[in-house]
């Protein structure tokens, strides 16, 4: 080998394939590696009767060698393994291209054990079908013979789903995409959705996620486009099964755009230092979906809007994108928003871990990248305009009342304790009972009276209410009046603002005369939940133009707010992208429980928003898959609480068992409720049963202790196995007083409740397990 310095590629499949005990020992090789292949201590070697005579292994310490390919100007890394191994891996490795596709793959050669990093084999695949085969046979012999019988009742739940590539043909597969034989002819007649999805895991590369996306509803043209690398019409270079191709071949292809959700490239200095920056190579940092890929990259021309289930990627690809467009642009100011303080650190840490070169902002309005919570964007512009002595102003022409010093808070306003408990009594006769609830006012106030700057009865009288429910005369908006009045003298009297009233004053204070736009681009992860005024505030922070807005939203995990029109707050979607569909969180098994709690949910609205479509919207095709296969979710019914206490004790006490032994910390569990008192019940009861668990508030998640924390402060993290615990009959739907007071209040808070027990299901990465006392929450899909 030379001493010439050298590029690398690094597969996919490279950074899961050792322990990350040993990342640093790893991350020291392959700076040797690019620095000089000659280097003291690396010995490379070639191997002995291999399948591609381009194959060498590397020193990484006593007991690992990485296994690699000399590429001429190129080092393709393909993974590190306990020395014995790597021999036998390292002797069936071969990189071809596909003649079809035209895509790099490194394949294990007939005859090996399987031991690359769990992918099959070409030998495997083949029995795989076979096996198939022969289950068909005997299917259509015992269906033969006797009628269906009614199945039992099972103890876990099932979700029959039928192959969503049954309707391929293997050769549509095969000749128009380049999927192998074996591969295509399972995939084409996979008994389930289930075994297809657990199967194409272990096909991995280029041909995995090919049919995955296919699975999801992409077309059959639309993949192809994204997975074939070609020059002019034909791919070139291409090889049979089992042939290695040339290596210039091999190398147009491994560095081809197209196949950066394979190949991460490292060709110099700088992106040696950004891929060795956080000590380890996750996957999220270098191997992006090619759609991922495309809404980092993507220029707009306005708002735009990327939806996806829970575990697609979309705070991944927000946290791409702020690093891009900072890079681009080193001056631009860029506000990342999310929604809690919890969720802010952790963006913040991923850019941080991402682009440790970025500039962070100094300030908010500085140049870099800000990360905040809305309400903090609110309270540093409070801030400055009484400084400025401009606050009084804007706070009379939005309150009708205004201070010239920086404003106290009133209670955060979540549901539950809120400043609106006494204003409400002052409310006029004419409004009905059902409307003299928190939620009603709160929800007028956010929706309608504050967006609408509304400070005069006069005005509140005439406002339209677009979205909102039941319709109210004119005595009765006179009556809502009467209440919206008192609970403003009594924040005068408090010389106190609510959080959306501190929303509303900043976006005035923004775009009034005297104000100016903060960032150049706006980045708002979790859209779903931002009130209106939060709205205003977002869109009066940037100014209009080419890549202002850029939202991240699912409508499905939508748990405190109101379903609302963007366009009603003055942002217009003029990009309105496919939805992700590709889960990278959770496994099939878990998504498929998760989305039948959603199933009788109507969440159809946000859909139909955005009047100029880029893309297609949705239809009936696409779905919403797991690229990652597990245990089915365990379902725990007990007779009692104490009963359920007991069950879920026993199985704590099993997983940080099993947790530990896999080298993880029992941090990695997580128990959610419903309320925090069912959290700090929990925790009680697990003191009592000697299992340590630990309640998490606002601070961060223990590492060494089962987390115990409520479904909405859940959201935005992920653990490794999860307990819902509690989801009986009068836990979940759990509609506190006055949230019913209409129809279409009813219905907000029933998504909302479904929407609590998906972000609950979706955290878990593995494994996840239900459990209740006497009767299962009524949506829980086959619960008894
Ligand atoms: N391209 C990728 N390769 C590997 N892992 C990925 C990729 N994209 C996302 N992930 C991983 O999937 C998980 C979910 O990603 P992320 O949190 O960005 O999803 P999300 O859509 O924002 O989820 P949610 O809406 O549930 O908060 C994370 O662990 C992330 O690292």
């Amino acid at each position: 080998m030379t001493a010439q310095p050298k590029q690398l590629i690094m597969d996919r499949g490279f950074p899961s394939s050792y322990d990350r005990s040993i990342a640093g020992r790893v991350t020291a090789t392959i700076e040797k590696l690019f620095k000089d292949t000659s280097a003291n201590g690396l010995h490379i070697e070639p191997i002995q009767n291999c399948a591609d005579k381009r194959v060498r292994t590397a020193r990484v310490d006593d007991f690992h060698r990485m296994v690699l390919f000399d590429l001429g100007g190129w080092l393709l890394l393909y993974g590190v393994y306990p020395h014995d191994d790597a021999y036998v891996v390292a002797a069936k490795a071969y990189a071809r291209v596909n003649p079809t596709s035209g895509a790099a793959e490194i394949r294990q050669a007939e005859g090996s054990d399987g031991n690359a990093k769990g992918r099959y084999t070409d030998s495997e695949l083949k029995a795989l079908v076979e096996a198939r085969a022969a289950e068909l046979l005997a299917e259509r012999q015992s269906n033969d013979l006797e009628p269906p019988t009614p199945t039992l009742q099972e103890t876990e739940p099932s979700f029959p789903s039928v192959n969503p590539l049954a309707g391929y043909t293997a050769e549509q597969l095969t000749g128009q995409l380049g999927i192998d034989d074996p591969v295509a002819e399972y995939a084409v007649g996979a008994p389930s959705e289930e075994e297809l999805l657990t199967a194409l895991g272990r096909v991995g590369g280029w041909q995995g996620d090919a049919l995955m996306d296919l699975a999801s509803g992409t077309s059959l043209d639309e993949v192809r486009a994204t997975y074939s690398i070609s020059e002019g019409s034909e791919p070139i270079g291409g090889t049979e099964i089992g042939v290695p191709s040339e290596t210039d071949a091999v190398v147009r292809a491994a560095t081809a755009g197209q196949a950066a959700s394979q190949f991460h490239l490292i060709e110099d200095d700088e992106a040696l230092a950004r891929a060795l920056a956080s000590g380890n190579f996750d996957a999220w940092r270098l191997f992006l979906h090619p759609d991922q890929q495309e809404y980092v990259d993507k220029e707009t021309s306005g708002p735009f809007r990327l939806s996806g289930g829970a575990g697609t990627g979309k705070t991944v690809v927000l946290v791409h994108r702020a690093v891009r467009v900072a890079r681009q642009n080193p001056n631009a100011r860029i506000l990342v928003v999310s929604f809690t303080r919890n969720l802010v650190e952790m963006i913040r840490e991923q850019i941080r871990s991402l682009g440790p070169d970025v500039r962070m902002a100094d300030g908010l309005g500085q140049p870099g990248i800000s990360v905040l919570t809305l309400d903090q964007v609110a309270h540093r512009v409070l801030e400055d305009a009484a400084r400025a002595g401009r606050l009084a102003s804007a706070m009379e022409a939005v309150l009708g009342w205004g201070i010239r010093r920086m404003p106290d808070y009133r209670s955060a306003g979540a549901y539950g304790a809120s400043p609106w408990e006494e204003s409400i009594d002052a409310a006029g006769t004419e409004l009905p009972e059902n409307l003299r609830s928190v939620h009603f006012f709160q929800s007028e106030y956010q929706e309608i009276v504050l967006p609408g700057q509304i400070t005069q009865e006069i005005d509140y009288l005439r406002a339209p209410r677009p979205g909102r429910g039941t319709r109210l005369g004119r005595n009765q908006r006179r009556a809502v009046w009467q209440a919206v009045s008192q609970y403003r003298d009594d924040g005068l009297a408090a010389q106190a603002v609510d959080w959306d009233e501190a929303a509303t004053v900043a976006a005035a204070l923004l775009t009034g005369d005297e104000g100016t736009p903060l960032a150049d681009h706006v980045l708002i992860d979790e859209g779903q939940d931002f009130t209106p005024t939060r709205w205003k505030l977002a869109r009066a922070v940037v100014a209009e133009g080419p890549d202002d807005l850029f939202i991240a939203e699912d409508s499905h995990q939508r748990i405190y707010g109101n379903r609302m029109v963007l366009g009603h707050y003055g942002i217009k979607i003029v990009g309105r992208s496919r939805r992700l569909r590709l889960n990278y969180r959770t496994t099939e098994q878990n998504l498929q429980l998760a989305l039948k709690v959603l199933a009788a949910g109507s969440y159809d609205l946000d859909e139909t928003e955005g009047e100029h479509m880029e893309h297609a919207p949705e239809h009936d095709r696409d779905r919403y898959i797991s690229s990652r296969s597990g245990p089915r979710p365990m379902l725990l019914p007990a007779e009692d609480l104490v009963q359920e206490y007991d069950g879920v004790s026993e199985l704590l006490r099993t997983w940080v068992a099993e947790v530990q032994d896999m080298g993880l910390k029992a941090g990695t569990l997580g128990i959610l409720t419903r309320t925090k008192k069912e959290r700090d019940a929990f925790v009680r009861a697990m003191g009592e049963r000697g299992v340590a668990v630990a309640p998490v508030d606002t601070r961060d998640v223990p590492e060494s202790t089962p987390a115990v924390m409520t479904l909405h402060r859940a959201k935005g993290t992920e653990f490794s196995r999860v307990v819902l615990f509690g989801v009986s009959e009068g836990s979940i739907p759990k509609f506190f007083a006055g949230s019913t007071y209409d129809d279409q209040a009813q219905e907000q808070s029933s998504l909302r409740e479904r929407s609590l027990l998906y972000v609950g299901a979706t955290r878990a990465r593995d494994m996840l397990a239900i459990s209740w006392s006497r009767e299962a929450s009524p949506y829980l899909p086959r619960a008894r």
